[in-house]
């Protein structure tokens, strides 16, 4: 059988006769991709999909609820738990853990998801997408807290995300490689079509929200201020960049052609140490960067190594190919020892004597 004819539902038996996955799981992924072709559906139809466009309530995250983000979580909730794989599952869109109806077929897992990622471009018929992750649920079965879901990311048992573009699109891991799948609308199947997805180790573009630039830390502007620099300064190689408001969109090209995406720490809303949620967001695609070869880092520690307090948490995110998130580190560790980080302002277009050595004495690459 060649590899464009391999559908979802063989990948996944598949990994269920190698043993890679329970029947549990093998079923909870197979309603996750369900929910998602709902949501294809839906989504298609554009602004004609709700009533109105216009937010109505206020989320947990202090965000506008548009009425599509409401939608969207309704269809993963009534499909996955019909799954019987499920304890209860945790949603951007809602405050507290949601537990399975009485009578509804319980199993061993926890989901976790955003169910409409990139909603400002939704009205814009630009690209957005699901997010999910898949961990165990404790062993004892009694009343579902907050705290069940409070585990590192490397506990994660499954992750992945649809992407809604020209194309549906869901994009796997297992825990053994990254595997992507493009929707046949004609038979509403997922077909195998991008295998072992590995992310390029050297990039030479970047993607992060420039308009936060007067509040991010010193590493991540000198990190930024280089890639502009382009050919005449210390990489000496021309950077690209690219914004799509979708961390989904953003990950996905990431993992077709390598890249940097990050949403750093900023001082933008003090209280709030990044904007994006660490549970399903940060931690479902730090787990597909990391199976397809790349790094994720808050700059200061690796995501799937942090443990949640709060199941709405935020966090730093600095994610794609590996040198150029393990450069960001380095310029973390070097601001955190007390050590000046010098910049070429663009107004005096100063190189310092410091800069200059600074690359050589620790060993950057100066391409
Ligand atoms: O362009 P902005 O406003 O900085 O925000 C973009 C970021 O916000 C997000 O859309 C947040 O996700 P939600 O749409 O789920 O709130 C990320 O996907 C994206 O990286
Ligand atoms: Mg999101
Ligand atoms: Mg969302």
């Amino acid at each position: 059988m060649s590899v464009r004819c391999t559908s979802l539902g063989q990948f996944i038996k598949e990994a269920q006769n190698q043993g890679c996955i329970d029947e549990e799981l093998a079923a909870l992924i197979e309603s996750v991709a369900h929910a998602c072709t709902s949501i294809a559906t839906v989504v298609a139809q554009g602004t004609l999909a709700t009533t109105d466009g216009v937010a109505t309530e206020i989320n947990v995250q202090g965000e506008a609820q548009k009425p599509i983000d409401v939608l969207t979580n309704a269809i993963m909730l009534e499909t996955c738990e019909r799954s019987g794989a499920l304890r209860g599952m945790v949603s951007e869109e809602m405050a507290e853990p949601y537990s399975l109806p009485p009578g509804s077929p319980r199993g061993r897992h926890l989901l976790v998801f955003d169910p409409l990622d990139g909603s400002s471009n939704v009205e814009l018929n630009m690209p957005f997408g699901t997010i999910f992750s898949v961990l165990r649920a404790p062993e004892d079965a009694g009343e579902l807290l907050p705290a069940h879901f409070l585990q590192r990311g490397r506990q994660q048992l499954a992750a992945g995300f649809a992407l809604y573009g020209a194309a549906t699109m869901l994009v796997l891991t297992l825990g053994a490689g990254v595997h992507g799948f493009t929707l046949d609308r004609t038979t509403g199947t997922f077909l195998l079509t991008h295998p072992d997805l590995r992310i390029a180790e050297t990039t030479c573009e970047f993607a992060v929200n420039a308009s936060n630039e007067r509040f991010w830390e010193p590493p991540v502007r000198r990190y930024v201020e280089e890639c502009i620099e382009g050919r005449a300064g210390p990489r000496r190689i021309d950077f690209n960049m690219r914004w799509i408001a979708a961390m989904v969109a953003e990950v996905h090209r990431i993992l077709l052609r390598g890249g940097l995406f990050m949403y750093p720490r900023d001082r933008k809303v003090p209280a709030r140490p990044g904007r994006l949620r660490l549970l399903y967001e940060a931690s479902p695609m730090a787990m597909l960067v990391e199976q397809a070869g790349g790094a994720a880092s808050t700059g200061r520690e690796p995501i799937l190594d942090i443990v949640p307090e709060v199941i709405h948490q935020r966090v730093p995110v600095i994610l794609g190919s590996r040198e150029e998130v393990e450069r960001l580190v380095r310029y973390h560790e070097i601001f955190d020892r007390g050590e000046a980080l010098v910049f070429r302002t663009p107004l005096f277009n100063t190189r310092t004597l410091f800069q200059a050595d600074a690359n050589e004495a620790e060993g950057l690459p100066c391409r």
